[in-house]
């Protein structure tokens, strides 16, 4: 068993200990390592590097045209309240030269989700991956999610979504191409 594993699951019996509960009890005595299992998990993108999870899959092409990745699952973890966020992420390039894996914009967006966030930032950070590992002339990151920690506590709204996009190159310069992108992940919805 690993130290950091042994420790994340010591660091849970003493919260489940803080609530009241009896660690002891049969219901509970495996949930400490469960829970630090599922956390690691959760948390795992903190041990991944962009070069290995691409993989060298950036293949070259001639295609110049917008590409869109819709609908990406995204599962998060708010830094403020480690509480989860869940949404759909949605990722456009227009490629120069090289087109990346399509399995690789999944792997890309759960490398950064998987981390405590916010989602301005791993917005941002999606967005600036794969312009890294594209070189691609505009990159283009809308993500839509709902938080945990604004619907089961706090204001305990069920309904409100949070929004944002990350627009570079192209994207960013282009009202065209912005609007060719948002129509796009408009449709078919
Ligand atoms: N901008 C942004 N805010 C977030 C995100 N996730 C959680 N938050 C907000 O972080 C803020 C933390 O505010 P605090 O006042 O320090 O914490 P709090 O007392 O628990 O706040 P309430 O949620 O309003 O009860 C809250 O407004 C959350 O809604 C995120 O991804 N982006
Ligand atoms: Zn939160």
């Amino acid at each position: 068993m690993s130290k950091t594993l042994d420790d994340l699951a010591g660091h849970y019996s003493a919260i489940i200990n803080g609530l009241g509960e009896d660690t002891s009890r049969a219901g509970l005595e495996d949930t400490p390592m469960r829970a630090a299992k599922a956390m690691q998990f959760l948390t795992q993108g903190y041990q991944q590097d962009l070069g290995d999870l691409v993989n060298n899959a950036v293949f070259e092409s001639a295609m110049d045209e917008m590409v869109v990745v819709q609908d990406i699952e995204l599962y998060s973890m708010c830094e403020h309240h480690v509480l989860p966020f869940i949404g759909k992420c949605h990722i456009a390039y227009l490629p120069q030269g090289h087109v990346l894996g399509l399995s690789k914009f999944a792997r890309i967006v759960d490398m950064y989700a998987r981390r405590l966030q916010i989602q301005e930032n791993l917005t941002r950070q999606i967005a600036e991956a794969v312009e890294s590992v594209t070189n691609a002339k505009g990159v283009a990151v809308v993500i839509e999610a709902q938080h945990m920690c604004m619907m089961m506590r706090g204001v305990e709204k069920q309904n409100s979504k949070m929004k944002t996009s990350m627009m570079l190159g192209q994207f960013r310069k282009s009202q065209a191409t912005r609007s060719e992108f948002l129509n796009l992940i408009s449709n078919n919805r």
